[in-house]
């Protein structure tokens, strides 16, 4: 599964470059040159310093920062055919050129899709929405494609508990709790719907042992039904466990090379 010959996401010459508007239009170069390939089932780790660009990269992939230069692809056609059985179509159903589709100057609808259907994110934080339940957190993206209801929440509920989630929790709304019971809630949310590529910064940065293995095995479930992963990990043991390859980003700004583990 982590041929590099038919990646699902690949980067050629990507730049990124922030424009402050607020501070009389000042550009601040912070990526240049980098060039990525991430196969179905593997899970690329980016390394490097603070500030370096990593959590950059995640929100170019997720579509949260405009792409300044170079191509982010898709592929959809890679290795014959998807989790679900389509061959070569898009996220809106249409058939892209040889599979693939850029990411740059995608229209916000598309994005919309990708989001729901392809593009998965665990950022660190989660987004509390005052008065809905973690259960309800949980179970949204698999509602938002039409899932059925009692097989969400069933799914949702299964993984809160793996999750070591209190039950009494359940029905509450997350504003109140501890920063790693919310991480768990968006771990749950982020695992949920199993999109074909997951994106995830520091998923493990507020939890405990017990419940760091516990993201590890849903890593590596994850990897073994074919999920292309790219993440930040700065606990070394839980990087240590789930890396396929590391992906320096020092020198990009140049050619950093990827690391083989
Ligand atoms: N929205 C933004 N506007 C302007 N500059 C930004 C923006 N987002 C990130 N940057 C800058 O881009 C650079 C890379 O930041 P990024 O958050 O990607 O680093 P990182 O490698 O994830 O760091 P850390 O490990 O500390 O989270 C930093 O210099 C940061 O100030």
């Amino acid at each position: 599964m982590t041929s590099m010959n038919q990646p699902f996401l690949s980067a050629v010459a990507l730049e990124k470059t922030f424009t402050l508007h607020a501070q009389g239009g000042q550009t601040l170069a912070v990526m240049r040159g980098l060039d990525l390939s991430l196969a179905r089932g593997e899970c690329l780790v980016l390394a490097g310093p603070s500030g370096i660009g990593k959590s950059t990269l995640l929100k170019m992939v997720n579509g949260n920062y405009r792409i300044s230069g170079g191509r982010l692809t898709l592929h959809f056609g890679s290795e014959g055919q998807g989790r679900d059985g389509r061959t070569g179509d898009g996220p809106d159903g249409e058939e892209h050129d040889n599979g693939r589709l850029e990411l740059a100057d995608l229209p916000a609808q598309a994005w919309h899709v990708l989001r729901r259907d392809v593009i998965g994110y665990v950022s660190q934080f989660l987004r509390v929405v005052p008065r809905v339940s973690a259960r309800d957190v949980v179970m949204e993206p698999l509602l938002a494609r039409g899932a059925d209801e009692q097989e969400s929440r069933q799914r949702a509920e299964t993984l809160l508990a793996r999750l070591n989630l209190p039950e009494r929790l359940w029905s509450l709304a997350p504003g109140t709790f501890s920063g790693g019971e919310q991480q768990r809630v968006n771990i749950a949310r982020g695992f949920i719907a199993e999109h074909p590529l997951l994106l995830l910064d520091e998923p493990t940065a507020s939890l405990d042992a017990a419940n760091r293995d516990v993201v590890v095995s849903l890593i590596q479930e994850a990897k073994a039904r074919g999920t292309a992963m790219l993440g930040i990990f700065h606990d070394e043991d839980v990087r240590d466990r789930v890396a396929d390859r590391l992906l320096p980003l020092e020198g990009h700004m140049g050619t950093a090379s990827e690391e083989k583990l």
